[in-house]
């Protein structure tokens, strides 16, 4: 694994003098945060393209972790279609173990944290602060339209699954940007606009961390 510092990323002086060191290197992590549907993987896929970070999906890891027969795998099923949070112990090992297997320094965490305990167990196991946290904000109406229309197969992607979720997000997941956004970290974007609107918006906060390397 590469342990090298590349000077070019400018990771951001944390105020609370976490050195965002992991396996020895250096990283940069941007939260990416939405309602489900807000079209937060649509534009992490195009952040990875253009810019070189590396997506790191809290869902897709957790559907993966279902789908490999974990011990976990049946509790974890039966949160994700009550539309429920996991527990934070289970979905921070998944996010470590990735970001240390990764050569990359630069990583895009997706619909994470959801939730204060997800934020703390995060903060005390990884001790790594984020550059920012990118937020999709996006009318319940839109993002149902947006989800039903997904046919990703997802068991989640019902409307009843689907009420649940919001109403998750309103009382778990909006509090985390809020505390953000008190200490000045939340970069917001309108999410209702078309998808290239939208990433025209993304690509001018991601400025500074590309071009992706050739
Ligand atoms: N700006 C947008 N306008 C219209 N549809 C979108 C937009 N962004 C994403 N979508 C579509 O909406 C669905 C949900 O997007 P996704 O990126 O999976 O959202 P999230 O990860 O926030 O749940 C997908 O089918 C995607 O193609
Ligand atoms: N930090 C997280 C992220 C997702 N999840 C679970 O995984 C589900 C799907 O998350 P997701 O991020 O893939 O969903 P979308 O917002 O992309 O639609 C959530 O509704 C939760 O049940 C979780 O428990 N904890
Ligand atoms: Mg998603």
């Amino acid at each position: 694994m590469s342990t090298a510092v590349d000077a070019s990323v400018p990771v951001a002086e944390q105020e609370d003098g976490t050195a965002n060191i992991l396996g020895g290197k250096k990283v940069a992590v941007v939260f990416v945060l939405g309602g489900p549907g807000s079209g937060k993987g649509t534009q992490c896929s195009n952040i990875v393209e253009h810019f070189g970070f590396t997506h790191l999906s809290a869902g897709e890891l957790l559907r993966s972790e279902i789908k490999s027969g974990s011990d976990n795998g049946t509790m974890i099923d039966s949160i994700i279609k009550e539309g429920k949070i996991v527990p934070s112990e289970i979905t921070v090992k998944l996010l470590q173990e990735a970001m240390i297997k990764s050569e990359n320094d630069k990583f895009l965490i997706d619909g994470f944290p959801r939730n204060q305990e997800n934020r703390l167990s995060f903060e005390n196991v990884i001790k790594i602060s984020p550059e920012f946290v990118l937020f999709f904000d996006c009318s319940e109406e839109e993002m149902v339209r947006r989800l039903l229309g997904r046919n990703q197969g997802r068991a989640d992607d019902n409307i009843e699954t689907i009420r649940k979720r919001f109403r998750v997000f309103e009382e778990s997941s909006l509090p985390v940007v809020q505390y953000y956004d008190s200490k000045g970290k939340v970069k917001k974007i309108n999410a209702a606009k078309p998808i290239p609107e939208v990433f025209e918006d993304v690509k001018t906060i991601f400025q500074p961390y590309g071009p992706k390397a050739a």
